[in-house]
């Protein structure tokens, strides 16, 4: 069968929507399944729900042909991993019966796929990591030179088809072959310089075979994420793009193509891509500007993305108007759009009832800025045609200057600390949070609700405090940590504390898997009106004789993880931030904290796309960190904390945040972090247990990973920590392993210091 006459691209879209569901029904129906309470039809039906929902409301809101293939059980890099059978052979071990040509589109796939994502009890998973510079985190394929491609999950096909059985015609969404291999890693055992870009005409084939299926089904148009070409590329890059899409766009039979690119401005890739045969391409025109030569579009669709798909703020309708006009002036066919999926911001503002109504009407959540897409697309096509001046680009502010006071140089700090402290050498210590019972939860939202009283819930908190206080006691670990039973969030909880911040009811958006976050609202000034954190690590401290590590959440991830008011400079809200966090440094030392943790996990998050502009972000986020922490006494330690991130790019930043002690994760991707800090200065505690996953590491392993670390890093700068926080993790899983971590690190002590 060949497709009909494809239709034109529809006049208004949008790119993704969420998936985790509008009351976080995936995440139940996720964390049900895994741990053996509900089946897997039951998972396999909320999925069919939560799609048809998604379906339904964005055609009720104007959408005529909505996305599909947004849906996922975990990932969309890794459904895409699965369905080009790019499972390594360790994964394909959790088979259980299913058998060859299992896929997760119909679910018989599910157990390896999970495999993939969470690793088992004995099998490691993929590494994960931030998706570009948002705090959603992806699945990090593995490709090898022997990885045999074929279409193995027919998934984005059987979506199209479920929605069209409902009635609705939907534009499938694939990540692009070029951006999946980019993200892609070499296979443990490639040979040197292998890279999985080589392995591109493989891929296509299996594309290929996807876009003849799908016009077979009479789909009209299908989206090739592409966020990939905005960071810079090389001309080996470059020419695998054009080599992808015209060997695409040369099929017999396929849909119209339309290559989506977010995140950033194409650049060079843009006339690379635009003289392929393509039919539409989308920009995004809200963290990029308007390229400056218009003529290569020529002849295709523009698809605009002019409603920030990222942030909640409400889009500027008459400057996203005259964008349109004047892009439609000097390209013909112009279509509106959110500038990437909507997967990053929240459903529905009309859910949040409790929002003071000043800070609600600036905002705008999926549904709304589906709303906006529409009402853009009407205002446009009333609108009557010839030039428009495009509206000036954004200014972009210049980098404050970096100030903090100094610290002494670190010789004389560790001296003091040396003196002060008097840890034992390869000193033990976690990262902040321990689990988050279900007990605590309870309390949480019985508070909340109005249930219990401020009272109940200090002294549950306290409770708990004593318990994990006993615990790590109980371990023998020699830096100790309060638990952070008080804080929902590592930073809800400091936006909860500051001025300048509103918190919403509902606005869950997807971290990694089953995951969400509800990032604050950065809406005002922030200051600090009173002491945040410190009576708590008073009352810690006051149980144990060992030290207890104050916990602060730093200024950059406070501001990566909220949604940030769009009229002050980036550089400026961090700024503000940085001083609220200074002055719980200075509570905390005041209070008798001899340790005090400052994280940093999303650093790197931050860091612009593109190389040029990289220097002058980290310039200003050390300014901040350092303005923050600076004010500690030379015998105070501050630790940092970083994770989740390709660390290694920013390795001078993080060094140069001046930190006591770095604790960094590691364990997950197997050590590989080791040789590049090795040249660190300062403390360094590099993970040795992975805590994302519920598997508990042997003290053999653990023993592994001390001596790979002390490989690399003398004995009196390394310490020994998981690679981050314990909060998802359960007593009983947390027990175990640090008790392996314990047995492991005295097995260590004896050896280095035999004679
Ligand atoms: C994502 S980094 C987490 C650090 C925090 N102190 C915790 O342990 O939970
Ligand atoms: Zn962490």
């Amino acid at each position: 069968m060949t497709a009909a006459l494809p239709t034109d691209f529809p006049a208004a879209t949008v790119l993704g929507y969420p998936r985790i569901g509008p009351r976080r029904e995936l995440k139940r129906a996720l964390e049900s399944y895994w741990n053996g309470t509900t089946t897997r039809d039951d998972l396999l039906s909320t999925g069919r729900r939560l799609r048809e929902a998604t379906w339904r409301r964005l055609a009720g809101l104007g959408i005529a042909v909505p996305p599909s293939n947004t849906f996922s059980y975990y990932d969309h890099v890794l459904d895409t991993a699965f369905m080009l059978d790019a499972v390594p052979d360790r994964h394909r071990a959790a088979e259980t019966g299913a058998g060859a040509g299992a896929g997760v589109g119909d679910g018989d796939g599910l157990d390896v796929y999970f495999a993939m994502a969470r690793g088992t009890g004995t099998i490691a998973p993929l590494r994960m990591t931030k998706w570009f510079d948002t705090n959603y985190h992806y699945i990090v394929p593995e490709i090898g030179p022997e990885t045999a491609f074929r279409l193995a999950d027919e998934k984005p096909i059987l979506e199209a088809v479920e929605a069209r059985t409902l009635g609705i015609a939907t534009r499938p969404v694939l990540l692009g072959p070029v951006t999946f291999l980019l993200l892609s890693e070499a296979a443990p055992g490639s040979p040197e310089g292998f890279t999985p870009l080589e392995r591109l005409n493989d891929v296509l084939d299996v594309y290929a075979q996807i876009l003849e299926s799908l016009a077979a089904e009479g789909v009209d148009w299908v989206q090739l994420d592409e966020p990939a070409l905005v960071a810079d590329r090389t001309p080996v890059e470059l020419a695998a793009v054009r080599v992808a899409y015209e060997r695409l766009c040369g099929l017999p039979d396929r849909p119209r193509i339309f290559v989506s690119s977010y995140f950033g401005e194409l650049g060079e890739a843009l006339p690379v891509l635009a003289t392929t045969p393509i039919d539409a391409i989308g920009l995004d025109l809200v963290s990029g500007g308007l390229p400056a030569d218009l003529s290569a579009l020529r002849g295709k669709t523009v698809v605009a993305g002019v409603v920030p798909g990222r942030n909640i703020w409400r889009t500027h309708l008459d400057d996203a108007l005259n964008t349109l006009r004047h892009l439609r002036h000097h390209v013909g066919t112009v279509s509106v759009s959110t500038s990437c999926s909507l997967l990053h911001v929240p459903y529905d503002l009309d859910q949040e009832t409790e929002l003071d109504p000043a800070v609600r009407e600036r905002l705008a959540f999926a549904d709304q800025k589906a709303v906006e897409v529409q009402t853009l697309a009407n205002l446009l096509a009333q609108a009557p045609a010839g030039d428009m001046p495009a509206p000036p680009a954004r200014p972009t502010a210049p980098a404050p200057e970096a100030r903090w006071d100094d610290r002494s140089p670190y010789a004389a700090r560790a001296a003091a600390q040396a003196e002060h402290l008097r840890l034992p050498p390869l000193p033990i210590t976690t990262i902040g949070s321990f689990p988050q019972t279900g007990d605590l939860r309870a309390a949480r939202a019985a508070l909340v609700a109005g249930e219990i009283g401020e009272e109940q819930y200090e002294t549950q908190v306290k409770a708990e405090i004593e318990r994990s206080i006993r615990l790590q006691e109980k371990l023998g670990l020699d830096v100790l940590v309060h638990g952070e039973p008080e804080r929902n969030d590592m930073v809800q909880y400091f936006a909860e504390h500051l001025d300048g911040f509103a918190v919403s009811r509902h606005g869950w958006v997807q971290s990694y898997g089953s995951r969400c976050t509800r990032p604050p609202i950065l809406h005002g000034d922030v200051s600090r009106p009173a002491p945040i954190t410190a009576r708590w690590t008073r009352y810690a401290q006051s149980l144990t004789s060992k030290p207890v590590k104050g916990m602060l959440t730093g200024p950059v991830t406070i501001v990566a993880w909220s949604f940030v008011r769009e009229d002050l400079p980036l550089p400026e809200v961090v700024g503000q931030v940085a001083d609220a966090i200074r002055g719980e440094v200075a509570d905390l030392q005041d209070a008798g904290s001899t340790i005090i943790q400052v994280d940093e996990p999303a650093l790197r998050e931050l860091l612009p796309l593109r190389s040029a502009d990289q220097a002058a972000y980290l310039s200003w986020a050390v300014a901040a960190y350092r303005h923050a922490t600076s004010v500690a006494a030379d015998r105070t330690q501050i630790h940092t904390h970083l994770c989740y991130s390709n660390a290694a790019q920013v390795l001078e930043a993080i060094d140069g945040l001046d930190a006591d002690v770095t604790t960094i994760e590691s364990a997950r991707s197997g050590g590989r972090i080791l040789p590049a800090v090795a040249s660190f200065s300062r403390g360094l505690g590099p993970g040795v247990y992975d805590i994302h996953s519920p598997r508990v590491p042997s003290a053999d392993e653990v023993t592994g990973l001390i001596e790979a670390i002390l490989a690399v890093l003398p004995v009196d700068r390394a310490w020994i920590n998981p690679d981050c926080g314990l909060k998802t993790r359960t007593y009983e899983q947390v027990e175990a392993s640090l008790a392996n971590v314990v047995a492991a690190r005295d097995r260590m002590l004896v050896l280095t210091q035999a004679p």
